[in-house]
Protein backbone atom coordinates (compact mmCIF):
# COMPACT_ATOMS: atom_id res chain seq x y z
CA UNK A 1 0.00 0.00 0.00
CA UNK A 2 1.38 3.76 -0.68
CA UNK A 3 1.81 6.02 2.21
CA UNK A 4 -1.43 7.38 3.53
CA UNK A 5 -2.35 11.00 4.63
CA UNK A 6 -3.40 11.41 8.15
CA UNK A 7 -6.97 12.70 7.41
CA UNK A 8 -8.53 9.64 7.37
CA UNK A 9 -6.78 7.89 10.40
CA UNK A 10 -7.70 10.95 12.40
CA UNK A 11 -11.74 10.93 11.05
CA UNK A 12 -11.61 7.48 12.22
CA UNK A 13 -9.73 8.42 15.40
CA UNK A 14 -11.70 10.97 16.69
CA UNK A 15 -15.38 9.17 16.05
CA UNK A 16 -13.90 5.96 17.81
CA UNK A 17 -12.42 7.80 20.94
CA UNK A 18 -8.39 6.37 20.03
CA UNK A 19 -5.11 7.83 19.01
CA UNK A 20 -2.95 7.20 16.45
CA UNK A 21 1.13 6.67 17.95
CA UNK A 22 3.63 8.95 15.61
CA UNK A 23 6.42 7.48 16.33
CA UNK A 24 10.06 9.10 15.77
CA UNK A 25 12.22 6.88 13.72
CA UNK A 26 16.24 7.24 12.89
CA UNK A 27 17.70 3.66 11.67
CA UNK A 28 16.25 -0.05 10.61
CA UNK A 29 15.95 -1.21 13.78
CA UNK A 30 13.86 1.39 15.00
CA UNK A 31 11.31 1.27 11.89
CA UNK A 32 11.03 -2.44 12.22
CA UNK A 33 10.28 -2.76 15.41
CA UNK A 34 7.64 -0.24 15.02
CA UNK A 35 5.96 -1.78 11.94
CA UNK A 36 6.29 -5.15 13.41
CA UNK A 37 3.98 -4.30 16.44
CA UNK A 38 1.39 -2.17 14.14
CA UNK A 39 1.37 -5.04 12.22
CA UNK A 40 0.74 -7.46 14.75
CA UNK A 41 -1.96 -5.22 16.39
CA UNK A 42 -3.33 -4.03 12.73
CA UNK A 43 -3.09 -0.61 13.59
CA UNK A 44 -2.51 2.62 11.34
CA UNK A 45 0.64 3.89 11.99
CA UNK A 46 2.57 7.33 11.57
CA UNK A 47 6.32 7.22 10.83
CA UNK A 48 7.59 10.59 11.79
CA UNK A 49 11.19 12.15 11.00
CA UNK A 50 12.92 15.33 12.71
CA UNK A 51 15.39 17.65 10.92
CA UNK A 52 17.87 15.47 12.93
CA UNK A 53 16.67 12.49 12.18
CA UNK A 54 17.06 13.31 8.69
CA UNK A 55 20.65 14.68 9.50
CA UNK A 56 21.74 11.87 11.31
CA UNK A 57 20.29 9.21 8.47
CA UNK A 58 19.67 11.15 5.35
CA UNK A 59 16.37 11.80 3.98
CA UNK A 60 16.56 9.17 1.12
CA UNK A 61 17.58 6.39 3.57
CA UNK A 62 14.99 7.05 6.22
CA UNK A 63 12.76 7.05 2.41
CA UNK A 64 13.94 3.90 1.33
CA UNK A 65 13.76 2.23 4.88
CA UNK A 66 9.70 3.51 4.48
CA UNK A 67 9.55 2.03 1.82
CA UNK A 68 10.27 -0.98 2.24
CA UNK A 69 8.00 -1.31 5.56
CA UNK A 70 5.24 -0.33 3.12
CA UNK A 71 6.47 -3.74 0.83
CA UNK A 72 5.95 -5.83 4.04
CA UNK A 73 2.71 -4.91 5.26
CA UNK A 74 -0.52 -3.29 3.96
CA UNK A 75 -1.18 -1.20 6.85
CA UNK A 76 -1.83 2.50 6.49
CA UNK A 77 1.40 4.50 7.22
CA UNK A 78 1.93 8.15 6.71
CA UNK A 79 5.30 9.80 6.91
CA UNK A 80 5.49 12.66 8.95
CA UNK A 81 8.23 15.45 9.05
CA UNK A 82 8.06 16.47 12.76
CA UNK A 83 8.87 19.79 13.94
CA UNK A 84 9.64 21.27 10.65
CA UNK A 85 10.85 25.02 11.48
CA UNK A 86 11.44 26.56 8.15
CA UNK A 87 9.41 26.51 5.06
CA UNK A 88 11.76 25.44 2.89
CA UNK A 89 12.37 22.21 5.25
CA UNK A 90 8.68 21.79 4.94
CA UNK A 91 9.14 21.87 1.14
CA UNK A 92 11.85 19.69 0.67
CA UNK A 93 9.99 16.87 2.59
CA UNK A 94 6.81 17.41 0.50
CA UNK A 95 9.15 17.39 -2.71
CA UNK A 96 10.62 14.47 -1.06
CA UNK A 97 7.70 12.15 -0.42
CA UNK A 98 6.27 13.05 2.60
CA UNK A 99 2.25 12.86 3.10
CA UNK A 100 2.25 15.26 6.33
CA UNK A 101 4.77 17.67 7.73
CA UNK A 102 4.57 19.92 10.81
CA UNK A 103 5.50 23.26 10.71
CA UNK A 104 6.71 24.29 14.32
CA UNK A 105 6.09 28.19 14.47
CA UNK A 106 5.31 28.09 17.97
CA UNK A 107 8.84 29.99 18.92
CA UNK A 108 7.01 32.84 16.96
CA UNK A 109 4.00 35.61 17.59
CA UNK A 110 0.92 34.86 17.16
CA UNK A 111 0.77 36.96 14.00
CA UNK A 112 4.15 35.41 12.39
CA UNK A 113 3.60 31.96 13.25
CA UNK A 114 -0.14 32.27 11.17
CA UNK A 115 1.99 33.67 8.18
CA UNK A 116 4.72 31.07 8.60
CA UNK A 117 1.76 27.96 8.84
CA UNK A 118 -0.45 29.70 6.02
CA UNK A 119 2.96 29.49 3.68
CA UNK A 120 3.68 25.66 4.49
CA UNK A 121 -0.58 25.09 4.49
CA UNK A 122 -0.70 26.83 1.12
CA UNK A 123 1.78 25.04 -0.52
CA UNK A 124 1.06 21.37 1.08
CA UNK A 125 -2.53 21.52 0.20
CA UNK A 126 -1.62 22.00 -3.23
CA UNK A 127 0.83 19.01 -3.39
CA UNK A 128 -2.01 16.68 -1.40
CA UNK A 129 -0.09 16.70 1.77
CA UNK A 130 -1.37 17.97 5.24
CA UNK A 131 -0.36 19.83 7.79
CA UNK A 132 0.23 19.84 11.97
CA UNK A 133 1.51 23.16 13.37
CA UNK A 134 1.62 24.14 17.33
CA UNK A 135 0.68 26.96 18.95
CA UNK A 136 1.96 27.23 22.88
CA UNK A 137 5.02 26.57 24.91
CA UNK A 138 5.78 23.16 25.26
CA UNK A 139 7.20 23.20 29.21
CA UNK A 140 7.73 21.05 32.30
CA UNK A 141 5.27 22.20 34.84
CA UNK A 142 6.84 22.77 38.27
CA UNK A 143 6.25 21.34 41.69
CA UNK A 144 3.66 23.75 42.31
CA UNK A 145 0.75 23.45 39.61
CA UNK A 146 0.24 27.42 39.08
CA UNK A 147 -2.46 28.19 36.77
CA UNK A 148 -1.87 31.90 36.09
CA UNK A 149 1.50 30.64 35.25
CA UNK A 150 0.59 27.99 33.29
CA UNK A 151 -1.72 30.78 31.41
CA UNK A 152 1.58 32.02 29.81
CA UNK A 153 2.79 29.24 28.11
CA UNK A 154 -0.55 26.62 27.96
CA UNK A 155 -2.43 27.59 24.37
CA UNK A 156 -5.43 29.38 25.32
CA UNK A 157 -8.28 28.07 24.11
CA UNK A 158 -9.97 30.86 21.67
CA UNK A 159 -6.36 31.76 19.92
CA UNK A 160 -6.26 28.42 18.82
CA UNK A 161 -9.63 28.49 17.04
CA UNK A 162 -8.52 31.80 15.76
CA UNK A 163 -5.23 30.19 14.44
CA UNK A 164 -6.92 27.14 12.58
CA UNK A 165 -9.28 29.52 11.09
CA UNK A 166 -6.67 32.11 9.92
CA UNK A 167 -4.17 29.15 9.01
CA UNK A 168 -6.63 26.19 7.46
CA UNK A 169 -3.95 23.96 9.28
CA UNK A 170 -5.13 19.84 9.68
CA UNK A 171 -4.37 19.61 12.86
CA UNK A 172 -2.66 21.55 16.04
CA UNK A 173 -0.20 20.46 18.96
CA UNK A 174 -0.78 22.34 21.66
CA UNK A 175 0.24 23.10 25.29
CA UNK A 176 -1.44 21.36 28.40
CA UNK A 177 1.51 20.34 30.54
CA UNK A 178 3.81 17.96 28.64
CA UNK A 179 7.07 18.25 27.26
CA UNK A 180 9.86 16.59 25.02
CA UNK A 181 12.36 14.06 26.79
CA UNK A 182 12.92 12.18 30.09
CA UNK A 183 11.97 14.60 32.56
CA UNK A 184 8.68 15.95 32.56
CA UNK A 185 7.79 16.45 35.83
CA UNK A 186 9.19 17.43 39.05
CA UNK A 187 6.33 16.53 41.04
CA UNK A 188 2.90 15.03 40.28
CA UNK A 189 2.31 14.89 37.06
CA UNK A 190 -0.49 16.95 35.41
CA UNK A 191 -2.15 17.86 32.48
CA UNK A 192 -5.03 20.62 31.95
CA UNK A 193 -7.57 18.32 30.61
CA UNK A 194 -10.39 21.34 31.19
CA UNK A 195 -7.77 23.49 28.51
CA UNK A 196 -8.26 20.61 26.68
CA UNK A 197 -12.14 20.10 26.80
CA UNK A 198 -12.25 23.68 25.61
CA UNK A 199 -10.39 23.32 23.17
CA UNK A 200 -12.61 20.65 21.51
CA UNK A 201 -15.66 22.25 22.11
CA UNK A 202 -14.22 25.04 20.02
CA UNK A 203 -13.16 23.27 17.22
CA UNK A 204 -15.74 20.77 17.26
CA UNK A 205 -14.32 17.40 14.71
CA UNK A 206 -10.59 18.96 14.88
CA UNK A 207 -8.35 16.53 15.14
CA UNK A 208 -5.21 17.68 18.41
CA UNK A 209 -1.97 16.57 18.71
CA UNK A 210 -0.22 15.69 21.72
CA UNK A 211 3.63 16.37 21.75
CA UNK A 212 5.99 14.85 24.62
CA UNK A 213 3.97 12.28 25.25
CA UNK A 214 6.40 9.32 26.03
CA UNK A 215 5.25 7.91 29.39
CA UNK A 216 8.99 7.39 30.28
CA UNK A 217 8.24 3.64 31.31
CA UNK A 218 10.13 3.01 34.35
CA UNK A 219 11.06 -0.64 33.70
CA UNK A 220 13.50 0.98 31.36
CA UNK A 221 14.67 3.73 33.40
CA UNK A 222 15.48 1.18 36.33
CA UNK A 223 17.18 -1.24 33.15
CA UNK A 224 19.36 1.92 32.25
CA UNK A 225 20.32 2.57 35.67
CA UNK A 226 21.43 -0.83 37.26
CA UNK A 227 23.44 -1.31 33.46
CA UNK A 228 25.64 1.75 33.57
CA UNK A 229 23.18 4.43 33.35
CA UNK A 230 22.68 7.28 34.97
CA UNK A 231 19.12 8.92 34.51
CA UNK A 232 17.75 9.64 38.30
CA UNK A 233 14.12 11.01 38.43
CA UNK A 234 13.15 10.57 35.10
CA UNK A 235 9.33 10.89 34.90
CA UNK A 236 7.24 10.58 32.09
CA UNK A 237 3.41 11.11 31.13
CA UNK A 238 1.14 8.45 33.20
CA UNK A 239 -0.48 6.29 30.81
CA UNK A 240 -3.96 6.23 31.82
CA UNK A 241 -3.87 10.40 31.14
CA UNK A 242 -2.57 9.56 27.73
CA UNK A 243 -5.59 7.50 27.40
CA UNK A 244 -8.31 10.21 28.95
CA UNK A 245 -6.64 12.31 25.93
CA UNK A 246 -6.89 9.87 23.05
CA UNK A 247 -10.53 9.59 23.93
CA UNK A 248 -11.02 13.62 23.88
CA UNK A 249 -10.07 15.59 20.86
CA UNK A 250 -6.28 14.05 21.07
CA UNK A 251 -5.94 12.45 17.77
CA UNK A 252 -2.21 11.85 17.37
CA UNK A 253 0.34 10.88 20.11
CA UNK A 254 3.96 11.55 19.71
CA UNK A 255 6.54 9.25 21.11
CA UNK A 256 10.55 8.95 20.63
CA UNK A 257 11.35 9.27 24.24
CA UNK A 258 10.53 5.72 25.13
CA UNK A 259 12.04 4.08 21.59
CA UNK A 260 15.28 5.62 23.11
CA UNK A 261 14.62 4.48 26.36
CA UNK A 262 14.16 0.59 25.16
CA UNK A 263 16.80 0.86 22.94
CA UNK A 264 19.13 1.91 25.43
CA UNK A 265 18.35 -0.02 28.21
CA UNK A 266 18.49 -3.63 26.13
CA UNK A 267 22.14 -2.34 25.02
CA UNK A 268 23.04 -1.56 28.08
CA UNK A 269 21.85 -5.01 29.70
CA UNK A 270 22.97 -6.82 26.84
CA UNK A 271 26.68 -4.80 26.71
CA UNK A 272 27.30 -5.76 30.52
CA UNK A 273 25.71 -9.17 30.53
CA UNK A 274 28.25 -10.27 27.60
CA UNK A 275 31.50 -7.92 27.86
CA UNK A 276 33.22 -10.14 25.17
CA UNK A 277 30.58 -9.46 22.21
CA UNK A 278 30.79 -7.16 19.70
CA UNK A 279 28.58 -8.15 17.24
CA UNK A 280 26.76 -5.27 16.55
CA UNK A 281 23.47 -7.97 15.56
CA UNK A 282 23.47 -9.43 18.64
CA UNK A 283 22.44 -6.00 20.84
CA UNK A 284 20.57 -4.30 17.90
CA UNK A 285 18.27 -7.21 17.53
CA UNK A 286 17.17 -7.70 21.33
CA UNK A 287 16.53 -3.78 21.02
CA UNK A 288 14.68 -3.92 17.92
CA UNK A 289 13.07 -6.60 20.10
CA UNK A 290 12.31 -3.87 22.61
CA UNK A 291 11.20 -1.61 21.14
CA UNK A 292 8.28 -3.88 19.28
CA UNK A 293 7.22 -5.06 22.43
CA UNK A 294 6.99 -1.54 23.95
CA UNK A 295 5.05 -0.33 20.80
CA UNK A 296 2.59 -3.06 20.73
CA UNK A 297 1.59 -2.69 24.33
CA UNK A 298 1.18 1.75 23.26
CA UNK A 299 -1.09 0.44 20.49
CA UNK A 300 -3.18 -1.89 22.53
CA UNK A 301 -3.50 -0.76 25.96
CA UNK A 302 -3.03 2.69 25.49
CA UNK A 303 -3.98 4.49 22.02
CA UNK A 304 -6.27 1.75 21.64
CA UNK A 305 -5.84 1.81 17.74
CA UNK A 306 -5.49 -1.73 17.13
CA UNK A 307 -7.80 -3.37 14.70
CA UNK A 308 -8.43 -0.05 13.17
CA UNK A 309 -7.82 0.06 9.78
O1 LIG B 1 6.92 15.05 20.88
C1 LIG B 1 7.76 14.26 20.50
C2 LIG B 1 8.26 14.28 19.12
O2 LIG B 1 7.78 15.40 18.43
C3 LIG B 1 8.30 13.19 21.39
O3 LIG B 1 8.04 13.39 22.75
P1 LIG B 1 8.75 12.51 23.88
O4 LIG B 1 10.08 13.14 24.15
O5 LIG B 1 7.88 12.57 25.08
O6 LIG B 1 8.87 11.12 23.34
O1 LIG C 1 10.46 16.33 19.51
C1 LIG C 1 11.59 15.93 19.32
C2 LIG C 1 11.84 14.53 18.93
O2 LIG C 1 12.04 13.73 20.08
C3 LIG C 1 12.98 14.45 17.96
O3 LIG C 1 14.18 14.68 18.60
P1 LIG C 1 15.50 15.01 17.74
O4 LIG C 1 15.36 16.41 17.24
O5 LIG C 1 16.64 14.82 18.73
O6 LIG C 1 15.55 14.01 16.61
ZN1 LIG D 1 7.46 23.18 19.52
ZN1 LIG E 1 7.49 17.13 19.59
Amino acid sequence: MPLVSTKEMFEKAYKGGYAIGAFNVNNMEIVQGIVDAAKEEQSPLILQVSAGARKYAKHIYLIKLVEAALADTDLPIALHLDHGDTFELCKDCIDGGFTSVMIDGSKYDFKENVALTKKVVEYAHAHGVVVEAELGRLAGVEDDVNVSANDAIFTDPEQAAEFVHLTGVDSLAIAIGTSHGAYKFKGTPYLDFDRLEKVGKLLPDFPIVLHGASSVLPEFVKKCNEFGGDIPGAQGVPEEMLRKAASMAVCKINIDTDLRLAMTATVREYLTKNPGEFDPRKYLGPARDAIKGMVQHKIKDVLGSSNRI
